[in-house]
């Protein structure tokens, strides 16, 4: 199978074989043009001839539909997935005409019947979701450090920071710091906020960022990469079945 993610940022996808090991995967940039990054990758896919194509995106119809384009050259069939608030594994309040179905499928990549959860997406946006025995309760949205870093550089003079590493949440004495340092507690204090509020929720973290953050919250957290390829191996499992 070739599991793809399509994110505001980066095009992710993952080759597995029959047992579902994962026998290729990659990450990269996709500056808006992932119909065109695709074609560049298709050489590669083909070498591994995967028999379904599942995807997850959160960027747009139209980007879709070229995407869908330069899929279907392949001839190998390949399914969206469409974000379901009933769905037997996971029930969400949220309204899912407008849940992205990247934080969706990473809440049933994580999602155990037994546990709260507090499931937390660190990419272009970062994502914090409430799961409470396997009932999406809601949750909350946040412009990621970079978006933060780049709406400072866009809405004033005197900050021109435009690089510079997110490593620390102390006073900053220096532009520089201040910002980097404010952005990064903007995100921290925010999660060791949720954290306080609920106790008893486990805190998981996935996405590329997910490493910078976590560093810095005040409760064990565990990392997990495979939430998002997790959630679409489970989603179109079920799906075959029904
Ligand atoms: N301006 C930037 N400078 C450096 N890295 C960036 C910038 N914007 C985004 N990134 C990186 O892009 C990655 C996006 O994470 P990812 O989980 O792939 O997000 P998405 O699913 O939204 O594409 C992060 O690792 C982040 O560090
Ligand atoms: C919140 C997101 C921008 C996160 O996207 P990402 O950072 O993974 O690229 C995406 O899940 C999205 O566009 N969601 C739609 C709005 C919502 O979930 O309510
Ligand atoms: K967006």
């Amino acid at each position: 199978m070739l599991w793809l993610d399509l994110g505001n940022t980066r095009l992710k996808y993952w080759l597995t074989d029959d047992i579902g090991q994962i026998v290729a995967h990659d990450a990269k940039q996709h500056l808006q043009a992932p119909a065109e990054l695709l074609m560049g990758l298709t050489d590669r896919f083909e070498r591994y001839a995967p028999d379904f194509i599942g995807i997850s995106s959160v960027l747009g119809d139209d980007l879709n539909m070229k995407v869908s384009e330069t899929l279907s050259r392949l001839n190998i069939p390949f399914k969206f997935v469409h974000v379901d608030a009933d769905y037997p594994l996971m029930k969400s309040a949220y309204n899912d005409e407008q849940l992205g179905c990247d934080r969706w499928l990473q809440m049933l990549g994580a999602v155990d019947r037994t546990k709260r959860q507090c499931v937390i997406g660190c990419g272009t946006a970062v994502t914090i979701d409430l799961i409470d025995h396997a009932e999406h309760l809601g949750g909350y949205i946040f412009p990621s450090i970079y978006l933060q870093r780049e709406s400072l550089f866009s809405g004033t003079k005197q900050i021109t920071i435009s690089n510079g590493t997110f490593d620390s949440v102390g006073q900053g004495i220096t532009t520089q710091d201040a910002v980097h340092r404010g952005i990064l507690l903007s995100i921290v204090g925010a999660i060791n906020e949720i954290s306080t509020r609920h106790p008893n929720f486990e805190i998981i973290m996935t996405g590329g960022d997910a490493a910078i953050i976590a560093q810095h919250i005040n409760r064990p957290v565990r990392l997990r990469d495979d939430l998002l390829l997790n959630g679409l191996a489970r989603y179109f499992d079920h799906n075959k079945q029904a």
